[in-house]
């Protein structure tokens, strides 16, 4: 490759790094002038490997930037009901400022109900329906961290590679969950972006994808976006989290793949996002965000600006 305006690596790590270091501050602020310290809850279900070690993660960048973190681990067998209490029990706690309930649930339970039990100013996920449907409306709610983390990137990578705004841009989202899809597509409108959704019943994906000025890929497949999908000079968010057994130097061994074949789609882009190291560390950032963001809302107290 030629050209060394292209193919920049956008850095969601270091991003999410100074994220957090602003966070701290203004953490320290509310503590110092209001006396409040934010509180997360992370609530588990069952033993998954896989979750146990984002929950750990959740909880150290919690403490880090100085909130206060519990992690409340239950058994696979609970209730839903058991569950619907506890989350009753914690909206009612004025210590407790955001409720997050780890997803996947188990099969016996009904995640909309549950996320629909938890007060919309404590659902620091942003899932609950009242703050869906505030993005949506475009009124001030809890936003999605994975789509808001992958919006801060966006704007920093278009300020930095592109100069502009993403105002006009033709965006192309593949996934529709209401975890990422959707909010995403929400906040991109919110940008004057063209947007548009695809999922696995769309025709012609690579054509359409080939339309893309920003290629957002969250459909939890490894690789499937391959690099002739990519339109030269696109912005690729990919926010893929897939971990892959691969061929080691003594066996197999795991490894975490995003959505997007990075390797191939990187000459065409203009900017695009590593995994892991990219669209992930915003996650928890922005988690730690809409805690503070949560405090504030509970406390009758602005929401921090300038983060
Ligand atoms: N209610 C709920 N909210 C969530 O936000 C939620 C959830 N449930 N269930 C599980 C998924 C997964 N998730 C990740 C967040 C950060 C990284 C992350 O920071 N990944 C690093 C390391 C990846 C690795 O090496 O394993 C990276 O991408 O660089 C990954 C995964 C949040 N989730």
């Amino acid at each position: 490759m030629t050209d060394t305006s292209m193919g920049h690596i956008i850095d969601g790590f270091g991003y999410a790094k100074g994220l957090r270091e602003r966070l701290a501050v203004k953490v320290a602020e509310l503590k110092a002038t209001q006396g409040i310290t934010p509180c997360l809850v992370v609530v588990i279900v069952g033993e998954d490997p896989a979750s146990q070690i984002y929950v750990k993660n959740k909880g150290e960048s919690t403490i880090a930037v100085g909130m206060d973190s519990r992690t409340i681990t239950l058994p696979d067998t609970t209730t839903e009901a058991d569950l619907l209490k506890l989350i009753a029990e914690l909206n009612a706690d004025a210590a407790v400022n955001g409720i997050l309930v780890q997803l996947p649930l188990p099969k016996h339970m009904s995640s909309l109900k549950v996320i629909d039990a938890i007060d919309p100013l404590k659902d620091v996920d942003g899932f609950h329906v009242e703050n869906a449907g505030k993005l949506a409306v475009g009124l001030d709610g809890i936003v999605p961290c994975t789509p808001l983390g992958s919006l801060m990137l966006l704007k920093d990578a278009v300020k930095t590679y592109g100069g502009g705004s993403l105002a006009g841009m033709n965006a192309v989202i593949v996934g529709r969950s209401n975890i990422v899809g959707k909010p995403m597509a929400q906040l991109l409108l919110n940008q004057d972006c063209t947007v548009t959704i695809a999922h696995s019943k769309t025709k012609n994906l690579k054509e359409l994808c080939l339309t893309a000025d920003i290629l957002v890929a969250a459909v939890g497949r490894p690789k499937f976006i391959a690099g002739d999908w990519v339109k030269d000079g696109a912005y690729v968010i990919d926010v893929g989290i897939n971990r892959i057994e691969v061929d080691g130097p003594d066996g197999k061994k795991s490894k975490v793949v995003g959505d997007v074949d990075f390797d191939a789609a990187k000459p065409h882009a203009k900017a695009i996002t590593p995994v892991p190291r990219g669209v992930g560390p915003m996650t928890i950032a922005c988690l730690l965000n809409n805690t503070l963001h949560a405090a504030c809302l509970q406390h009758g107290l602005p929401a921090p600006e300038g983060l």
